[in-house]
């Protein structure tokens, strides 16, 4: 296993308030590592700094080897990154083939040049087909994204992301917000993920981290608090202690 993302000693502030303090974290290639952490701790931010959506004001963030920070987003997608977010960013009012077929084209080399309607564009309609198909969303290609189940939404948000045929893939609470039904077909969807994909994942849901987690990263206070396997995380007093309170992970473990 190699290095496919690393941060070293990132920090970021807001007016003042230090947010992150010198956090790093390494994500191996097909590695699956989820980041847990009190509200408040950093997480929603360290997943902002890494895909370049915020500024960083110190530290380094490399992916395959080469240095990212300071790039524009869309360029780390381009290197292989891509993320959804914790409230959906969908098209409501387009179908659910449509948000694909922006999704596919902005990865194209012809993104910028389209004259003709995308449905004369062959292999951006193959490889919306492989996607729907692939993800049970074939039959609904057609209903506006506003129709969907809110699970089915952050179904489509997650198969929107790998349509830049990622090789890293940050999920920001890709439960929160849902039933259990829906919590267990998105946890089921996140481990059929192919392993080619590496995941970092922002997760409170005890049930889902331990059942999609490689490796747990714990942040608190903005700072690292431990990294480790899922048996070490679980068996850690001071992991209980700050984030647990006993009882969640006591749960996790049946
Ligand atoms: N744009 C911003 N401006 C000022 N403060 C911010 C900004 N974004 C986040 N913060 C603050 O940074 C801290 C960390 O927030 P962040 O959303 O990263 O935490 P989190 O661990 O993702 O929390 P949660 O689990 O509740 O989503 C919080 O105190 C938050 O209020």
């Amino acid at each position: 296993m190699v290095n496919l993302l690393k941060v070293e000693r990132l920090s970021k502030s807001f007016k003042g308030l230090q947010v992150l303090k010198n956090v790093s974290l390494e994500v191996e290639s097909e590695e699956r590592h989820v980041i847990i952490g009190p509200n408040g701790a950093g997480k929603t931010t360290l997943f902002n700094c890494i895909t370049g959506v915020l500024p960083i004001d110190d530290g380094v963030v490399m992916l395959n080897g080469r240095k990212i920070s300071g790039l524009p987003s869309d360029t780390r997608v381009a290197n292989g990154m891509a993320r959804t977010f914790q409230k959906n960013n969908l098209f409501g009012n387009l179908t659910v083939e449509e948000n694909l077929h922006l999704a596919i084209n902005a990865c194209k080399p012809y993104r910028n040049n389209i004259i003709k309607p995308f449905r004369m564009y062959t292999d951006l309609l193959q490889e919306t087909q492989e996607l729907l198909e692939r993800w049970n969303l074939w039959e609904r290609r057609h209903r506006l994204v506003n129709e969907l189940s809110y699970g089915e939404q952050r179904l489509l948000e997650i198969v929107l992301a790998l349509a830049s045929k990622p090789k890293i893939l940050l999920l920001d609470e890709p439960t929160s917000g849902m039933s259990p039904a829906e919590t267990l077909q998105t946890t089921q969807l996140i481990q059929s993920l192919p392993r080619s994909v590496s995941l970092l994942v922002i997760e409170h849901d005890m049930e889902v981290v331990f059942s999609i987690a490689d490796r747990i990263t714990v942040l608190h206070h903005g700072e690292l608090f431990m990294t480790g396997s899922p048996n070490e995380i679980r068996g850690d007093e001071r992991v209980k202690e700050i984030y647990f309170g006993g009882g969640a992970m006591a749960h996790a473990q049946t």
